[in-house]
Parts: C-alpha cells; structure tokens; sequence
C-alpha cells in the first residue's frame, strides 16, 4: 500500500524561480491522480520531489504517512516512467525489462517468470529477444513501462510517458496503462498537458497553474463544477464560453444577467438566484458550454440568445458555430505558463507568445498584456483592472450537425438550458449556488 500526501509544498530553484507555491494534495491508496496543466506549471517538479529528485524548500512530503523528505529516492519504493524513455540499446527487450530484477539480485528463473508475466499483461511476449532498435514507439514504451512494473512498485511516477507517440496510439495505450495500474492495484501518479489524457484516465484530476494548485476532483467534477474560471477555461473542447455578466437584482421576482445587448433571467424561486444575488450591480463571470445551448428558432420564446455567426468550423462528426452575440467574453491566460511572478524568467515572453498564437488563431481582439487570471499570478481581479485587457467581443460556440446548411453572417439563435450555467466572481472563483 501506498499513500502520498503533500502538505504546503514549495519549490524555489537556485534562480529564484519559484515552480511549485505551497501546494496541497492526497493521493490516496491505488488511486490514479493525474497532475494537469500547460508546459511550466510545475507538473513535473511536483512529481520529481515525490520521488526524491528535487528537495521542497519548504513543506512536507509524507509517503504512506510518514515524512519522506530526507528519504532517499531508492528507499522510496517508487518507480518513474518518463517521456522519453531511455532503454539500453545493446539490450534485449528481455534483459531491459529484466535489469532492475537483476539490480535487485533476483535469480535467473524468478526473474523469467517475472519478465514473462509483465511482457504478456504488456503485449509484447513475441519481441523479448528484439533490441530497442527494433520496435515501434508503442512497443519502446511498453518495455519501458514494463521495466517499471516489474519490481512491482508501491507507486508509480510517469511523466508525459505518452507524449512522443502518435494519437491512435496514445489512445491505446492511455486505456492500457490506466487498466493496468487498476490490475495491479498500484498507486499513481501521472503528469500530462493533454486534458483528454487526464478526464479518460484519471481517478481524480489536480489542475495546476504556476505553480498553484487550481483543482481537485474526479474528471466529472472538474469539469461539471470547475473551481475556477481558470479551470472552466482549461478544460472542454470547444472551449467553456465564458461571458461577462451584469447582474441586477428584481426582489422577489428574478435576477437579470445582462450580457452585452442581451439578458438571460434566474426565477427568483431557482435556488441559485439567491447566491447570484448577492452581486447585485456588479460584474460576474457567466459560463456555459455549447453542449448548454442548442440552436432554436429565432422567434423561440424563453432563455433565448440571437446572435449572428461569425464562423463556422468543420470538424467532421460535427461543427461548431460561433456567434457573435453582442456580448463580452472574459479571456483566460490559458497559454500562461511559467512560475509566479518573476521577472526575469521570460514570463513575459510566454505571454506574448500566448498572444501571438491567439491573434494566429484570429481570437485575440485585445493586447492582452499582463493577464493574470485566478489562482496564480498577482490574483488581480480578471474583469475590474482597467490597466489590463481580458476582454474581447463574444464568440459564442455552439455545437451543430456536420456541415449544417448555415454560413457566415447567417441570424442564429440558441436556447440556453439555465441549469447548466457556471458562475464565477471578480477574481475567477467559483461563486457556490449551493448546489450541483
Ligand atoms: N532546475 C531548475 N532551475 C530553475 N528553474 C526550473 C528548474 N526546473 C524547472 N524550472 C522551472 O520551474 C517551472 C516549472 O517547471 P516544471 O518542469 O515543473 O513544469 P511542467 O509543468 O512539468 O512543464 P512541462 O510540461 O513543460 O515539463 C518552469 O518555469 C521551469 O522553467
């Protein structure tokens, strides 16, 4: 049995870079916790102090309740698979799965059973006399993962161990090593950009952003009941439309939430309109996936938005429309990557490729400079700072048929299902509506 628990990590680096910001987290026994977020949010170092590679400059690291931070990696009985993983090449796939049983001073015999167990479980028992050379990347990656569970470890530590292979086979193989380290009943730990890698695999999911820790849940919590506007952002695709909102408070009748030149209404009965209603004359966040919206007739009665496409994206199965609705979106600096506030880390230069690639991408109507959304950064409010820009003109996306017989600049209206709206505060986080 393993368990891992991290109580207000930190990391600063020689440098001053400051990766991790006093992170909390509990892994508990057999679970699969996928580690999220975009290059640099400090994924990996978190992952490299758990098993004993980095020292935290401050915090606990507890392994199976015990403080392991003067452990040794070796003692830590944990096994690391990495993105590229490092085979040897005058090796067997035999011997390379078989070299740490060796280490270990396991006789021959015991080590061929375990070699053959670990080989068949992989699908890889008809290339063990093969050398690395003659395998496929899959297969590279099977041995490598098989090196690792051959020791049977209390806990297992992979980062991006899928990310140098092609997407058919990631999708394999996710559902492989997720069913695997199930069989096996071992704890893991698992680091990834890739949102799809972590909603399919993962036990629960902890979204990092700079460092801090943004969310932990199950894939079915972080992504119905995101804690963040950060998080709501991050995760989903098409993207979660976040909109700015007005909201004004009619006692004992409903609440409105004027978007841009339109308005959407909580019934004062709605038990969330009580919550919502505390910020009466302010700004709030309002979020609502295209699965929350489903194109109507324009003359349709109820929670209706018109709007008027902007675009349209073929994706095959289906294709998205984006309305331009009059109303305002909220940008999240989801490219951001890097540590806390630093100013010498090139922090500035990721951002200003983030708006680069935005204004590529033909979505950055604003300059973008120096956003800082929720949970990281300098905790500014994402929608109160005149100095910054996280605003541009709404594309609402909604989800339509392959190839609907719509174009650009066609009128398009969408009824929005009100139960499925996410709200969010001044600073990004989730405003509790007391339930869901
Ligand atoms: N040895 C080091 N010295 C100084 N800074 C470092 C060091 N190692 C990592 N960093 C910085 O710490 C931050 C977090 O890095 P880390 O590798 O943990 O991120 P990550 O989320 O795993 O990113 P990626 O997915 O790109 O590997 C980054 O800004 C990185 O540049």
């Amino acid at each position: 049995m393993t368990t891992v628990a991290l109580k207000d990590v930190t990391k600063v680096f020689k440098d001053g870079t400051l990766a991790v910001d006093k992170v909390n987290l509990d892994v508990t026994d057999g679970e699969f916790m996928v580690l999220l977020g975009p290059s640099g949010c400090g994924k990996s170092t978190v992952l490299r102090m758990v098993a004993g590679l980095e020292d935290p400059t401050s915090g606990a690291v507890l392994l199976n309740g015990e403080l392991a931070n003067d452990l040794p990696p070796r003692e830590r009985g944990v096994a690391m698979v990495f993105q590229d993983f490092a085979l040897y090449p005058h090796m067997s796939v035999n011997e390379n799965i078989a070299f740490p049983l060796r280490l270990a001073g396991l006789e021959p015999d015991r080590r061929g059973e375990r070699v053959a167990d670990v080989a068949s479980a992989l699908g890889i028992g008809d290339v063990l006399a093969r050398k690395p050379s003659q395998l496929s990347g899959g297969q590279r990656q099977r041995v490598a993962m098989g090196r690792a569970i051959v020791r049977r470890p209390g806990l297992f530590l992979m980062d991006e161990p899928l990310s140098n292979l092609d997407s058919g086979l990631r999708a394999e193989l996710r559902a492989e090593i997720s069913g695997l380290t199930r069989e096996l009943g071992v704890t893991t730990v698992y680091v990834t950009h890739d949102q799809a890698e972590a909603l399919t695999m993962a036990d629960r999911v902890a979204i990092m952003r700079k460092g801090v820790l943004q969310d932990v849940g199950t894939p079915t919590q972080v992504y119905g009941r995101p804690a963040t506007l950060y998080v709501a952002a991050f995760l989903g695709s098409p993207r979660m439309n976040l909109l700015e909102a007005s909201v004004y408070v009619h006692l004992d009748r409903y609440v409105t939430l004027t978007l841009g030149e339109q308005a959407l209404y909580l019934p004062w009965n709605d038990i969330r309109t009580r919550a919502v209603a505390h910020y009466h004359g302010e700004r709030i966040v309002v979020g609502m996936r295209a699965e929350a919206l489903t194109p109507v007739s324009p003359d349709s009665p109820g929670d209706v938005l018109q709007g008027r496409i902007r675009y349209l994206e073929h994706h095959g199965h289906e294709s998205l429309a984006f309305l331009d609705i009059g109303a305002t979106a909220v940008v999240v600096d989801e490219m951001g990557s890097g540590p806390v506030e630093t100013p010498e880390s090139g922090q500035r230069g990721l951002r200003r490729f983030g708006q680069v690639m935005q204004r590529f991408a033909g979505r950055s109507g604003g300059e973008n400079e120096d956003e800082d959304g929720p949970r990281g950064g300098t905790r500014t409010s994402v929608l109160h700072d005149p100095g910054r820009h996280h605003r541009r003109p709404a594309e609402l996306a909604v989800r339509l048929a392959p190839y609907p017989a719509v174009s650009s600049g066609h009128p398009m209206a969408v009824q929005v299902r009100m139960d499925a709206l996410h709200f969010f505060d001044e600073r990004g986080d989730r405003i509790d509506v007391g339930w869901r």
